[in-house]
C-alpha cells in the first residue's frame, strides 16, 4: 500500500498533455489557459479619477486657495490637453483621465458648488494625491498577469476581456466517462426495494465534475459481471479519464481491477494509506486513458475525488490551507484520516460527526475535509491542520 503523497506523485506523472485550441472568450469559462497572458499596456492606462469631484494642484490648496474656478469639465472617455492655471480646477468624473497638471481630487461631498466655483468645505478630508489611481499602479506594460495553466473563472474572464484577449488559447477539456457499478444500485426513476439503494454517487461525481468545469461524455451504470464491465469499458476506451465507482475492494464481485487487467491496463496503484478511500485503484489503459477505480462508499467517493481526481484535472495537487482545529481529536487510524469539517464562527475547523464512509449524509453542511496526519495520534484544539474545500 502506498502513501497519500506517493499516490499523488504517481497520478501527476501520468498527466496527459491535452491538445490546445483557441476559443471565443465568451465560451472560455471552465477551461485552462494554455498560454500566459501579459499586460498589453499599463493599467490603469492613464491617471484615472477614482471619485467624482474636482482635480486640483495640491500646492494651490497649500498656498491658501479654497475657492477654485472651474476651468473645464472632463468626462470619462474624453481627454483634456489643457494646463491648470493657479487657483483653477477641473470638474472631473470618476473614470476620466486626470490631466498631468493636476495631482489631487477633492470629492463632491467635500465641496460646495456656487456658479462656476467649487469651494472646499471639509478641509479634514483633503489629502495630497488623493483619489487618483496612477497610470501603471495595477500592472506594468508587458508584465505577466495570468500564468500558464490558469483555470478560467468569471474574474479571469473579466481580466482577459480587459487585456483584449478575445480568443484565448486553452487546453481541450478532457473527455471523461463516468461509470457506476453494482447490482444493488438503482436509478432514480426506479423505486428501490429493501435491499437496493439509489445511485447517488453518479450524481455526486457529475456534480463534482461540473464544479470543475467538466461535463462527462458519457454516464453509465453497469451490473457486476465481468462481461458487462468489459463491454462498457471497451466502448469508452477513447476517453481521457474513466471514473469507475464501486467494485474495487475485496469482495467476490469487486471485479473492476480484474477487468481492467484483462483490458491491458497498467496498474499505477491499488490501495492508498488513507481513510476513507483506501481501496482506490488507479491504472492506465493502452489507449492512454487514466482510470480511477473509486471506492463505492459515498464519503470515500467524495474524498478520493477531492484529493486525487481534482488534482489530476488541475495538473497540481488540490490546494489546501491550514486552519486551527476547533477541538481535540484522537486519531483512530495509522493512515492519513480525512474528515468532514465546518468553519466555526471563530474560523476554526469543527469536525462534523459521521458514521463512517457509508453515511449517506457525507458530513451534511461540511465546507470541506480536513487531514488528520498519520504522524499525529492526537490533535489538540488550535493545532493547524490542512483543509481542502469542496
Ligand atoms: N474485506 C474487505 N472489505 C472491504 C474493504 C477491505 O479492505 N477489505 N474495504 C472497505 C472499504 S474501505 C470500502 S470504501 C469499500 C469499497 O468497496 P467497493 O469500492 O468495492 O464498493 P462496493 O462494494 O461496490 O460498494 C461499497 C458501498 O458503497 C455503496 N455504493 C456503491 N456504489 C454506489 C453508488 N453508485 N451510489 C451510492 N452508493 C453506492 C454500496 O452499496 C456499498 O454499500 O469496501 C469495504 N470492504
Ligand atoms: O476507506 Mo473506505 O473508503 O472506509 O470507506
Amino acid at each position: 500500500m502506498i502513501s497519500y503523497e506517493d499516490a499523488l506523485r504517481l497520478i501527476s506523472s501520468s498527466t496527459k498533455k491535452l491538445h490546445q485550441m483557441t476559443i471565443c472568450l465568451s465560451d472560455a469559462l471552465g477551461y485552462r489557459l494554455a498560454q500566459e497572458v501579459r499586460a498589453d499596456r499599463p493599467y490603469p492606462p492613464y491617471n484615472r479619477a477614482a471619485m467624482d469631484g474636482i482635480a486640483i494642484r495640491f500646492q494651490d490648496y497649500l498656498d491658501g486657495v479654497q475657492n477654485f474656478n472651474i476651468q473645464e469639465v472632463i468626462y470619462a472617455g474624453s481627454a483634456s490637453d489643457g494646463v491648470l492655471t493657479h487657483g483653477n480646477c477641473y470638474k472631473i468624473m470618476t473614470g476620466a483621465a486626470v490631466p498631468s497638471s493636476a495631482d489631487t481630487i477633492v470629492r463632491n461631498e467635500d465641496l460646495l458648488y456656487v456658479a462656476n466655483k467649487a469651494s472646499i468645505v471639509h478641509h479634514e478630508k483633503i489629502k495630497s494625491h488623493a483619489n487618483i489611481a496612477l497610470r501603471g499602479q495595477d500592472l506594468q506594460s508587458g508584465e505577466v498577469v495570468i500564468p500558464y495553466n490558469t483555470y478560467i473563472t468569471p474574474s479571469i474572464i473579466s481580466l482577459l476581456a480587459t487585456l483584449g484577449v478575445t480568443n484565448p488559447v486553452v487546453f481541450r477539456k478532457p473527455k471523461v466517462s463516468v461509470f457506476t457499478t453494482g447490482d444493488e444500485i438503482v436509478g432514480l426513476e426506479e423505486s428501490p426495494n429493501e435491499v437496493q439503494i439509489r445511485n447517488s454517487n453518479q450524481y455526486l461525481l457529475t456534480a463534482l465534475l461540473a464544479k470543475d468545469g467538466i461535463i462527462p461524455e458519457s454516464i453509465r451504470h453497469i451490473k457486476d459481471t465481468e462481461a458487462d464491465l468489459y463491454k462498457g469499458f471497451m466502448e469508452r476506451m477513447d476517453s481521457d479519464i474513466m471514473l469507475v465507482n464501486g467494485g474495487v475492494s475485496a469482495g467476490d464481485r469487486d471485479l473492476v481491477p480484474t477487468v481492467m487487467k484483462t483490458l491491458g491496463a497498467e496498474l499505477l496503484f491499488h490501495h492508498v494509506a488513507i481513510k476513507p478511500g483506501k481501496p482506490l485503484w488507479c491504472g492506465k489503459l493502452p489507449s492512454g486513458c487514466l482510470v480511477f477505480g473509486i471506492p463505492g462508499n459515498p464519503f470515500s467517493c467524495l474524498t478520493t475525488y477531492i484529493l486525487f481526481i481534482r488534482s489530476f484535472l488541475n495538473s497540481k495537487p488540490t490546494s489546501s490551507v491550514k486552519f486551527p482545529l476547533a477541538c481535540d481529536r484522537i486519531g483512530k487510524s495509522t493512515f492519513d484520516d480525512f474528515f468532514p469539517v465546518q468553519f466555526s464562527e471563530e474560523h476554526k475547523l469543527a469536525p462534523i460527526p459521521i458514521n463512517g464512509s457509508g453515511d449517506v449524509r457525507l458530513g451534511l453542511f461540511a465546507d470541506g475535509i480536513a487531514r488528520h496526519h498519520r504522524a499525529n495520534r492526537i490533535l489538540k484544539k488550535n493545532d493547524l491542520i490542512s483543509f481542502y474545500a469542496f
